[in-house]
């Protein structure tokens, strides 16, 4: 594709979540010719280096995270703080504006990108640019968040789903969220979103209008200005990296589609019963199993939180591992037929890709709107059912597994025809490709009516 050549300038939350699929976007723009520079702090370099496909194209550049009271000294990621604490990991994002001007002065982008730092368009509109808020979740949770306050299971007026939603059972998932500290941090998630929303020039969303395209509409309409969709827009496979030897050795010695694999993401972390419960119902399956989580909280290792007598029960055919594993190529392995995950919106995509059955046990909002957007309108998946207190046992974990795994179920077969047909819609030729051509020509048409910085 030919036309105006851009330079973005890209400025993401400091979360796994949010930095990696900013940067597989900025890949389909850098392949095409446009420039971007990539602006995170110094310690999420290390992590994403390896995924910046067309280094020519795209630049790091690292940001310094200054200091606030309430996180340890030197934080720079969400993920090295609990989810609650990310407000204050918020302000500090907040404090490099001056940081993020200097960038601007010096690499004079045509547009920025940027999710929470809900400060980006008043900063570009002092340097003549234009903005685009990429949303990194889904449409539903944005389109949920648009009019909050009503109770729980109840659609606002207009609202385009009566499942996408979050019931009464869910209160547990605030809970997982809210703020653990009592320093005042200037605004809270929901207001950052809506001021973003609101201040920017156009919204992006990673979704494709097949899934989502109601809530896209919804989202226009509301905010009342353009809202272009940039498609899954999937990882690249990594060529250069291969599956850990050690996963490979493990998973050869089982038949295909027969190991569970589960990972809760990358900020998640268990109470240390649920976490015992988790494995209890792994253990239950008899299926072999590989738990990726972090230790759950109050223990600084997965072994000393294990329940009592587990290691030598499961020996052999089941592991759990506190550390990052590749999940994209662990999904691909033949042996894995079963993915029990969280439903964050990078793994709910990747989930899709995958051929393996799909048990969802989501623990903050939006991982339950991407819950009941896979499970109830797809059906692709099924979720484990917990109780009132927000609790799952590890019978509700096994009945979901079990449902999709036994040979012969009603549902399982349901749910595979269904994700066969959501996964080749998804991969269909020209798609992925489409969405992406398509959001480049729109931010031509923007960059062209826009002034160059001034020097
Ligand atoms: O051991 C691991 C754990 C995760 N991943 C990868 O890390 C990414 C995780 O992304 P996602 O599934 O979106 O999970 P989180 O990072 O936990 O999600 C945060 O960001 C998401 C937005 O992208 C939100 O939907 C979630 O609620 C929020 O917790 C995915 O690409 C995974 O493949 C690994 O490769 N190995």
């Amino acid at each position: 594709m030919g036309g105006l050549k851009f330079h973005v300038l890209m400025y993401p939350w400091f979360a796994t979540g949010h930095m990696t699929p900013f940067l597989f976007l900025a890949n389909k723009l850098a392949e095409k010719g446009h420039t971007v520079t990539f602006l995170i702090p110094k310690k999420a370099l290390k992590q994403l280096e390896n995924l910046n496909l067309f280094p020519h194209n795209i630049v790091f550049r690292s940001v310094t995270v200054p200091h606030v009271d309430g996180l340890p000294v030197g934080t720079e990621t969400v993920s090295e703080i609990p989810v609650t604490s990310a407000d204050l990991l918020m302000s500090a994002m907040d404090l490099t504006r001056d940081q993020v001007e200097g960038v601007v002065r010096a690499v004079e982008p045509d547009l920025i990108f940027f999710d929470f730092a809900h400060w980006i368009p008043e900063v570009a509109r002092d340097f003549g640019l234009k903005t685009v808020k990429y949303v990194v979740v889904s449409a539903s949770t944005i389109a949920s968040m648009l009019v909050p306050g009503g109770e729980l299971g109840v659609p606002p007026p207009g609202y385009p789903s009566s499942k996408v939603l979050l019931r009464k059972q869910d209160a547990y998932t605030m809970k997982n969220l809210e703020s653990t500290n009592t320093i005042n941090v200037g605004p809270n998630l929901l207001e950052r979103v809506t001021t973003s929303l609101m201040n920017s020039d156009v919204i992006a969303i990673r979704t494709a209008r097949e899934i989502e395209g109601n809530f896209c509409d919804y989202i226009e309409k509301h905010c009342r200005k353009k809202v272009l969709l940039t498609g899954p827009v999937f990882p690249e496979p990594d060529k250069t990296r291969e599956l850990e030897e050690r996963w490979v050795k493990w998973l050869s010695g089982y038949e295909p589609d027969s190991v569970v694999f589960c990972a809760l993401g990358s900020q998640v972390i268990l109470e240390k019963d649920q976490f015992q419960e988790l494995c209890l119902g792994m253990e239950l399956t008899g299926s072999p199993f590989l738990v990726a989580v972090k230790p759950p909280r109050g223990s600084s290792t997965i072994q000393e939180a294990l329940p009592e007598g587990f290691e030598e029960r499961v020996k052999g055919r089941g592991v759990v591992w506190g550390e990052w594993v590749q999940q994209p190529l662990l999904l691909s392995h033949p042996s894995v037929g079963c993915f029990v995950s969280h439903c964050g919106f990078g793994s709910m995509w990747e989930s899709l890709l995958s051929d393996c059955q799909i048990v969802l046990v989501p623990q903050l909002g939006d991982q339950v709107l991407n819950t009941r957007l896979l499970s109830d309108e797809l059906k692709v998946s099924v979720e484990v059912a917990r109780e009132e207190t927000g609790w799952f046992s590890k019978e509700s974990l096994f009945d979901a597994i079990n449902s999709v795994m036994k040979r012969d179920s009603e549902i399982g077969n349901l749910v595979k025809k269904n994700h066969t047909k959501w996964r080749e819609t998804l991969t269909s030729p020209g798609l992925v490709t489409g969405y992406v051509d398509n959001f480049i020509e729109s931010l031509q048409d923007l960059v062209s009516g826009t002034n160059h910085v001034s020097k």
